[in-house]
């Protein structure tokens, strides 16, 4: 490897007479766009037309700090500079190749055993957008050598929120990033190996290789918490992708108010997949039989519709509504529109071979007919989400005829709270799952065409049909380390997780290389291992970080700090929850500026962080105090302090009263 600094260097004079050209190439594309006109189109294609450019320029912004490429491949008689977004100037000529092409998939997968057409490899070094130095690999000759680069953007301080990593993907994270459309993926991956990064660089890709398909359905980030999205949220704009709806599994099932939390015990069974089988029988268990003919008025006449029909019809419905998977299913609501059509055709068959021919419009005016209507009411009842998952919680005679045979007196006995009225009822998450579930039954949910999921280890059986119902035909990736797994409802494997999401077969892939958390830190968190997840594939470090782990006895916390605020970057001091306020009084009372990260992910420089937040996220230097109180805090406390020892990018530092957990006890 050549690497270079010297500001007289031809090599990099050159490479920035090129950056400049794509930088004023850029601008050009840009003007051209602006200078679009739709003259002389209707107003439904100007409109269309102007959603388009406003698209474009958005995707065409730049950012003053992003340069346009980063690296550059020479296959010995070509050279592409590859960049954040396709630059070509007036004549069309390439200038800067999209990272996301297939040209560009040498830059990442290419090694000294596998050259992949390439001859040379060359990373640049930037300084503030300036281009200060590169880095020259040539390929075919000798052996893989670690870039001095990729070291530098791993261990760069880091502030505010998540970077996104297209300059130094990875070839086990480019194949993830690169799998097919059509391929649902599932990576277990160990704390800090990239598998956020991946899934939104593999969202970025899917959008920009099946732009047409993708922009029609659509592409959903599904991230744990609202404090977790505002520190990945600019990733994908950074990358030019801007119309990607990120979001968490509460709001996508906020269809009641929240207002109240459930004990463990009942938030496990509310999250159990056997509610889903309660809920359908409770929906659609309040279909009754036909007891009766119904008289369905006909252009004049009244035809009589026998009550044997009358049942066929109803059964043959009822059992559509248990076929296929959402997209294919009969939902309730359809059910009951088409019950009433049933009816007016029976009629209008019944008409036409009394020698009449009845109208379309004359049919559908039957099955809106008072009697007609009155019959479904009566039998096929239109049904509410809410209410309905309402009165199974707080009426044990519905619940139990719903729940016979599938929950036990024990189990329907913890699911039931008070009498009350439905304005108010103390709705939890997992009771607005409940309700998501309900109005996925009777309507169809609109899917989309890829879903990303991060920390899916956490998800509830129940939580992942909600995904699962977002899905459509499409496919999936799937992030997340069991190890990590926090929710009283997680599994020991995927398995469970990926049948819930709809996607049972899906190959889980491991990685293993961490490039967050130093060598010497990681070593630490993981002793906690084999208790918390035996058999999986443990994490190395891509740098050892000697010196990067303290463990110390007590404070004092405010010299700890400061001592550590001395170096660049941000710092978490991350505490059992119940500590926040505590940890928060010691800090600013040492004059020292900490804010608590919010459910919204706001904290400064210095922030207080919950260890129930902590995930996800990282600082340059993390202090975890007290760890024994973490560990105690919840039932699968350990795993949680896993998750917090795994959030330091330079320095972590344990401070503890004497009571470490057993296993890190040295
Ligand atoms: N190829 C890479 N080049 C540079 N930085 C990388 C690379 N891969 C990952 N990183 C950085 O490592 C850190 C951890 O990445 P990320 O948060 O995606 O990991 P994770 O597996 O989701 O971690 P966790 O399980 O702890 O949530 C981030 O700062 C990310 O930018």
């Amino acid at each position: 490897m050549r690497e270079t600094t010297t500001a007289s260097d031809p090599v990099l004079t050159a490479e920035r007479a090129h950056l400049a050209h794509a930088a004023d190439c850029l601008t050009a594309m840009r003007a051209a766009t602006y200078a679009v006109v739709d003259a002389g189109v209707d107003a439904w294609a100007a409109e269309r037309l102007g959603a388009a450019r406003a698209d474009r320029l958005r995707a065409l912004a730049a950012d003053p700090g992003v340069p346009p490429f980063f690296g550059r491949t020479d296959t010995g008689t070509e050279t592409f500079h590859i960049g954040r977004r396709h630059v070509r100037d007036t004549d069309g000529t390439p200038v800067v190749i999209d990272w996301r092409a297939p040209m560009s998939r040498p830059f990442y997968r290419a090694s000294a055993a596998d050259p992949q057409g390439l001859v040379r490899r060359r990373r640049f070094g930037f300084a503030g957008g300036e281009l200060t130095s590169y880095e020259d690999e040539l390929l075919g000759v000798g052996d893989d050598v670690s870039s001095r680069l990729l070291e530098q953007e791993i261990e760069r301080p880091r502030s505010g929120p998540m970077r996104d990593i297209v300059a130094t993907i990875q070839p086990e994270q480019d194949a993830i990033v690169r799998a097919p459309l059509a391929e649902s993926i599932c990576v277990q991956g160990a704390p800090g190996t990239g598998k956020t990064a991946v899934g939104l660089h593999r969202a970025a890709y899917l959008l920009y290789t099946h732009g047409g398909q993708l922009a029609r359905t659509g592409v959903l980030v599904v991230g744990p918490n609202r404090a977790f999205l505002r520190y990945i949220e600019q990733v994908l704009p950074t990358l030019g992708e801007v119309d990607v709806d990120q979001t968490t599994v509460a709001e996508l099932t906020a269809r009641v108010p929240v207002r109240g939390t459930d004990a463990p015990g009942v938030a496990v069974l509310k999250g159990d997949a056997r509610m889903a089988e309660v809920l359908h029988r409770a929906l659609w268990g309040s279909i009754a039989k036909p007891a009766d003919d119904v008289q369905v008025p006909m252009t004049g006449r009244r035809r009589r519709v026998p009550v044997e029909r009358l049942k066929r019809y109803v059964d043959d419905l009822r059992r559509r509504g248990r076929a296929g998977d959402d997209q294919q299913v009969l939902h309730h609501a359809a059910g009951r529109e088409r019950l009433a059509m049933l009816l007016a055709e029976d009629a209008r068959r019944q008409a036409e071979a009394a020698g009449g021919s009845p109208t379309d419009a004359e049919t559908r005016r039957a099955a809106r007919s008072p009697e007609v209507r009155a019959f479904c009411d009566a039998v096929w009842p239109a049904r509410d989400a809410a209410e309905l998952v309402h009165a199974l919680l707080t009426n044990p005679a519905v619940l139990a005829r719903a729940a016979r045979g599938v929950l036990d007196g024990g189990e329907q006995g913890l699911l039931l709270r008070p009498a009350g009225p439905l304005r108010g009822a103390p709705w939890t998450e997992a009771d607005a799952v409940l309700v998501d579930e309900v109005a996925g039954l009777l309507e169809r949910t609109a899917g989309y065409g890829h879903v990303v999921v991060d920390e899916a280890q956490d998800l509830s059986p129940m939580q992942c049909r909600a995904i699962a119902r977002r899905l459509a035909a499409g496919s999936l990736t799937v992030l997340g380390d069991l190890a990590q797994a926090t929710s009283p409802w997680s599994a020991a494997d995927w398995s469970r997780t990926l049948v819930g999401l709809g996607r049972p077969g899906t190959a889980v892939r491991p990685l293993t290389r961490g490039y967050r958390v130093p060598g010497e830190v990681l070593e630490y968190a993981n002793r906690l291992l084999p208790a918390i997840a035996p058999g999986l594939p443990v994490a190395t470090a891509v740098r050892r970080g000697t010196g990067s782990l303290r463990v110390r006895p007590d404070g004092p916390l405010p010299d700890v700090v400061r001592e550590l605020a001395a170096t660049p970057g941000s710092i978490g001091v991350v505490c059992a929850d119940a500590a926040v306020a505590e940890v928060t009084g010691a800090l600013l009372a040492a004059g020292l500026p900490a804010s608590v990260l919010g459910e919204d992910g706001d904290a400064g420089l210095l922030a207080v962080v919950p260890a129930t937040l902590a995930k996800g996220l990282e600082f340059d230097a993390v202090v975890v105090v007290d760890p024994a109180a973490i560990a105690a805090a919840e039932p699968r406390g350990l795993h949680r302090l896993y998750v917090v020892l795994t959030r330091a990018v330079s320095t972590l530092v344990v401070l503890h009263t004497g009571d470490l957990p057993e296993l890190l006890v040295a």
